[in-house]
């Protein structure tokens, strides 16, 4: 078989291991998009839980299946709650996933986001401003301390990414997903440019955090670079789906979200996507 083939055929059972055993992975994420994370984990066929406090993070690190962690807003508790979190999940080999939203915004994210690098998070997912950004914050090539973060939302093209995420990959042994109009997605020897989705997907807020979410809960029963493909691909999958039946980004959300939840996992699989091995 063809590594494309085999890589179709481990996306149809992670998705449809998800489906059948409602694994749960835990978060620590934004207040700006926690409810949307939830539902889309939902949807796909996880369970999700979120979290602030130290043993709290530390329970969900060891109940779930994998775990989340999104920075996008950050509370001082979490100076207490996400190192140890990170650690656990590290000495105990169990995936998570880290998105840097809003990296180069502040002293305490900064520093936090320093601590991870120990922590290797098996799947980076950001878009492609924020990987360019994590990848210099950890002193690796083709990233820039000095990237065009502006915010949350990406300055930057995805294949501007590609070196700072293929940096991160080999550094973390895992998989980074960097998402925009085109999403990029390697494990370090391998990259993969996934199509789809749609432009309203940028006139919602989350879209980015649940796709994050999501890839943990993928993570729970697939490979790293499988997950973070997965939940790739059923995103823009959905997000196709969803502009085919709206032009207006709040019903978008909604059927953003059913379309989530009845993506077929063939489907998933045939997303299209082109494979490069590097
Ligand atoms: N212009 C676009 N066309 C199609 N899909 C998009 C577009 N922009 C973002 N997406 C999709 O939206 C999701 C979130 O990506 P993005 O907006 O880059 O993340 P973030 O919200 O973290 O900035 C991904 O699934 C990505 O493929
Ligand atoms: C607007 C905003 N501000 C802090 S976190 C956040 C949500 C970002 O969500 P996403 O990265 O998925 O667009
Ligand atoms: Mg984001």
């Amino acid at each position: 078989m063809s590594l494309k083939k085999d890589i179709q055929a481990e996306i149809i059972h992670a998705v449809e291991t998800v489906q059948q055993t409602n694994p749960m992975a835990g978060s620590v994420t934004n207040t700006v998009t926690i409810n949307f994370v939830a539902n889309a984990q939902l949807a796909v066929g996880g369970s999700a839980a979120m979290v602030y406090m130290p043993d709290e993070a530390q329970f969900l690190s060891q109940a779930g299946g994998a775990a989340y962690i999104n920075m996008g807003t950050i509370e001082p508790v979490y100076e207490k709650t996400l190192p140890g979190m990170a650690e656990t999940l590290h000495n105990s080999a169990k995936p998570w996933v880290l998105d840097p939203v809003a990296i180069g915004i502040g002293e305490l994210r900064t520093r936090l986001l320093l601590a991870f690098k120990s922590c290797k998070p098996s799947i980076i997912r950001g878009n492609a401003s924020e990987i360019i950004a994590l990848a210099g914050l950890w002193g690796l090539d083709g990233g820039t301390k000095t990237s065009n973060v502006r915010g949350v939302d990406s300055q930057d093209t995805v294949s501007a990414a590609k070196d700072g995420a293929v940096a991160l990959a080999r550094w973390t042994g895992g998989a980074v997903a960097v998402s925009g109009k085109q999403d990029l997605v390697t494990n370090g020897s391998v990259v993969a440019l996934c199509h789809g989705g749609s432009h309203f997907m940028e006139k919602i807020t989350g879209s980015g955090c649940s796709l994050g979410g999501v890839m943990a809960v993928y993570a729970t029963a697939a490979p790293a670079f499988i997950a973070a493909l997965t939940g790739t691909a059923v995103y823009n999958l959905a997000g196709s789906r969803a502009a085919e039946k709206t032009d207006a980004p709040a019903s978008f959300q909604v059927h953003f979200l059913d379309e989530l939840y009845k993506a077929k996992p063939r489907d998933i699989a045939e997303n299209p996507f082109d494979i490069e091995e590097i």
